[in-house]
């Protein structure tokens, strides 16, 4: 296999502290090298981010390792994107994505940022998605598919560029959880969030595309850690048996 995200691959990338070392450094116009905006405590936390399709049992995963002592997880902060001061930017974003699709997405930029930031105790950090994934998969679906207009895009993205280039938002490992979009698409009507009612399969195709592309053929965005894949189509039990079998890797994802 040649996959970006393989163990093989791992062992050749930089080491933790290495990776964290280059990362929180900027260069600017004058090469003055500056350091990057950083929560006291943070080089001492392991973080690590599950990613995966819509429905693919992210939350799933982390309820599965919300029972782990050390470890502390932080839910994508979805109640919100539902309703923010009696709005609901999600529902609005199904219903005209190319009026609200902006609207969302700034919201989630915004709401994933303070997700990074959060104050944790625990030494490991487990997050579902990642400001990385907002960015790179779901405005990116947008904007491909002729759905956020131009505008739209580069405002999104000059903040994008803005946070990531002055705050310092580690990430040692990211989970995969990769799916077929069928699955996703069964797991979805039987979960049935009422915004999510609109979503045909279409769209579970082309979020599936732009995790492979960026996850697997590291062909689209940078990828900001190491990469475990685990299939994810298998049944619950299944599922829990595999998450065991990687609870020591994933544990130890800052030694990586
Ligand atoms: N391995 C599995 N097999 C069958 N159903 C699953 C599995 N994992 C999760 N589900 C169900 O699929 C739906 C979506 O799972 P969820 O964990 O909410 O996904 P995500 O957080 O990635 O959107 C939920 O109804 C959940 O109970
Ligand atoms: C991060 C992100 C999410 N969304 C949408 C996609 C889904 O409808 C929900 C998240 O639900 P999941 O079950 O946790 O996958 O939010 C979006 O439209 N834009 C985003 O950046």
């Amino acid at each position: 296999q040649t996959l970006c995200g393989s163990w093989r691959r791992w062992r050749k990338s930089p080491a933790r502290n290495q990776r964290r070392a280059l990362s929180n450094n900027i260069i600017n116009n004058n090469n003055i090298i500056t350091e990057k905006l950083v929560r006291n405590g943070d080089n001492k936390k392991t973080v690590v981010c599950i990613e995966g399709n819509i429905a693919s049992g992210k939350t799933t995963c982390l309820e599965y390792f919300s029972k782990t002592s050390n470890i502390e997880i932080l839910t994508e902060p979805i109640s919100k994107w539902r309703n923010v001061r009696g709005h609901n930017p999600l529902g609005l974003m199904y219903q005209d994505p190319r009026r609200w699709g902006i609207t969302l997405q700034t919201y989630v930029q915004l709401t994933m940022l303070e997700r990074h930031l959060a104050a944790t105790s625990a030494p490991v950090m487990m997050m579902e998605r990642s400001i990385f994934s907002a960015k790179y998969i779901f405005v990116e679906n947008l904007f491909q598919s002729g759905k956020m207009p131009e505008v739209d895009y580069a405002v999104l993205s000059e903040w994008f560029d803005w946070i990531t280039t002055n705050i310092f938002l580690p990430v040692d490992l990211i989970v995969y959880l990769q799916t077929s979009p069928q699955t996703c698409h069964e797991r979805l009507k039987q979960r049935c969030r009422e915004e999510e009612k609109v979503i045909p399969l279409e769209y579970l195709e082309s979020i599936h595309q732009l995790h492979e592309d960026w996850l697997i053929r590291c062909t689209s965005s940078p990828v900001p850690a190491p990469v475990l894949v685990i299939p994810a189509d298998h049944d619950l039990q299944k599922m829990l048996h595999q998450y065991e079998e990687h609870r020591d890797k994933i544990l130890t994802a800052s030694n990586l």
